[in-house]
């Protein structure tokens, strides 16, 4: 959400890049012959390998009907010529989608089954973007749930990795909340029970996603059934316990002991996920401040209000629900099975009738927006400095910084 979504990346790895980006085209001979991807468990994958399609649905008809016009040919065509022919023989690139610090993310048509996918196409050859393409990888190649993006299969080149996943085609979350005229805390509930079984799945991995955010969940298809799904690893990890002291992740989403350079665990989504809570059923930010010390102090103190608009109609269940994810110990934070089971996620499934908050919610939504695009108007896709990295990037802590908030 506007200025505030810059992200912050992990130290460079001293160990140097993770194997998994290796300079070879990464698709076996095998998947060439046949007609389309083969079927495989997500514990079959190899570093390289060509998979297929898993929770496949059938698509809705907004699906197959995405908008052509000339401007977003001319787009796709532009983007064809960074694609690899071993590619183009595979996939037909239809029109880019969208794109990222290191990525365009394109929606191709597999030439054989006519199933459209994602292509996100990651340029590896400066380090940032060979350590985000390699954590991402790493993780997707081993996730299979309803609510995680699918990687179907990844082509590897020296230049470039091309990650074949599910096409999300519903949008993200936040749009969503803001395209439907009524919005309850129910419908809250539903979109966050979904988000909880991802991160709880991901959790009983040992993977953390450290960058959960609205933006970073994406409905599958456009239908009010659709499954929300966790989606952009590239700041992902691997962590059973107390191991992680790495500062990275979008500022206004970061836990306080991730400011404060404690070592950290996976419950550091679960703060996001209150951050999230919070957003879905106000339109408005828990912690929020154009200097990036004061949001960290108001982070590490917990100041936060569940003042104005439309908190006097949110029930107090819906409140105590943030309050336990947005606690300042961790070792007391919900965790993702302790939060879908939640008296609020619970009863609030079976109730029926609820204050639509909708209005409240696209209000505090729009304010924001525009406070944030006359702040800095030049947050837009084509807005990247010359190695792809958007501007305001921040870089991990400075020493002095956390001694500050300290
Ligand atoms: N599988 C997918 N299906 C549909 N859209 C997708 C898919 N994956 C990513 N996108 C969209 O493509 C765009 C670029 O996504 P990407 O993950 O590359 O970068 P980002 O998360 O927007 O930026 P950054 O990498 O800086 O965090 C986003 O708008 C995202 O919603």
């Amino acid at each position: 959400m506007g200025c505030g979504n810059s992200k912050m990346l992990p130290e460079a790895s001293k160990k140097g890049y993770v194997s998994v980006v290796q300079s070879l085209v990464a698709f076996s001979k095998a998947n060439h012959d046949d007609g389309g991807p083969k079927k495989h468990s997500a514990k079959q994958r190899g570093p390289w390998f060509s998979t297929g399609v898993k929770n496949h649905q059938p698509l809705s008809n907004c699906q197959q009907q995405i908008p052509r016009d000339g401007r977003q040919r001319d787009k796709a065509a532009k983007y064809k010529d960074k694609f690899d022919p071993r590619v183009t023989a595979r996939y037909d690139i239809k029109a880019l989608i969208g794109r990222g610090s290191f990525s365009r993310v394109v929606r191709v048509e597999h030439r054989a089954t006519r199933q459209p996918f994602a292509i996100k196409m990651m340029e590896v050859e400066a380090p940032e973007g060979r350590e985000v393409c390699a954590s991402e990888l790493a993780v997707l190649q081993r996730v299979s749930h309803a609510n995680v993006i699918q990687l179907i299969e990844v082509f590897q080149l020296p230049q470039r990795v091309y990650m074949v996943l599910e096409l999300a085609t519903g949008g993200e979350l936040l749009d969503r909340v803001i395209s439907r005229g009524h919005f309850t805390e129910r419908d809250a509930t539903q979109a966050l029970r979904m988000v909880l079984a991802g991160v709880g799945y991901l959790h009983s991995l040992g993977i953390s996603h450290r960058d959960l955010k609205p933006e970073n969940l994406l409905y599958y298809h456009p239908g009010a059934d659709s499954r929300l799904l966790v989606t952009d690893f590239g700041l992902a990890t691997f962590c059973r316990t107390w191991c992680l002291r790495t500062t990275c992740g979008t500022p206004e989403y970061l836990a306080p002991e991730v400011i404060l350079r404690r070592t950290y665990s996976c419950a550091v989504d679960m703060w996001a996920v209150g951050v999230i809570a919070y957003i879905v059923l106000s339109g408005s930010m828990p912690f929020e401040d154009d200097s990036r010390t004061r949001l960290y102090r108001s982070i590490i103190r917990g100041k936060y209000s569940f003042n104005g608009d439309p908190w006097s109609s949110v029930s107090n269940l819906a409140k105590d629900f943030i309050q336990h994810l947005l606690a300042q110990d961790p070792a007391t934070r919900l965790t993702a099975d302790q939060a879908i089971h939640h008296p609020w996620v619970v009863t609030m499934a079976a109730s029926s009738s609820m204050r639509n908050l909708h209005r409240s919610i696209s209000q505090n939504l729009r304010q924001r927006a525009s406070r944030s695009s006359s702040r800095c108007p030049s947050t837009t896709a084509s807005s990247y400095d010359a190695n792809g990295v958007r501007p305001g990037r921040l870089m991990p802590l400075e020493k002095n910084q956390v001694q500050d908030l300290d």
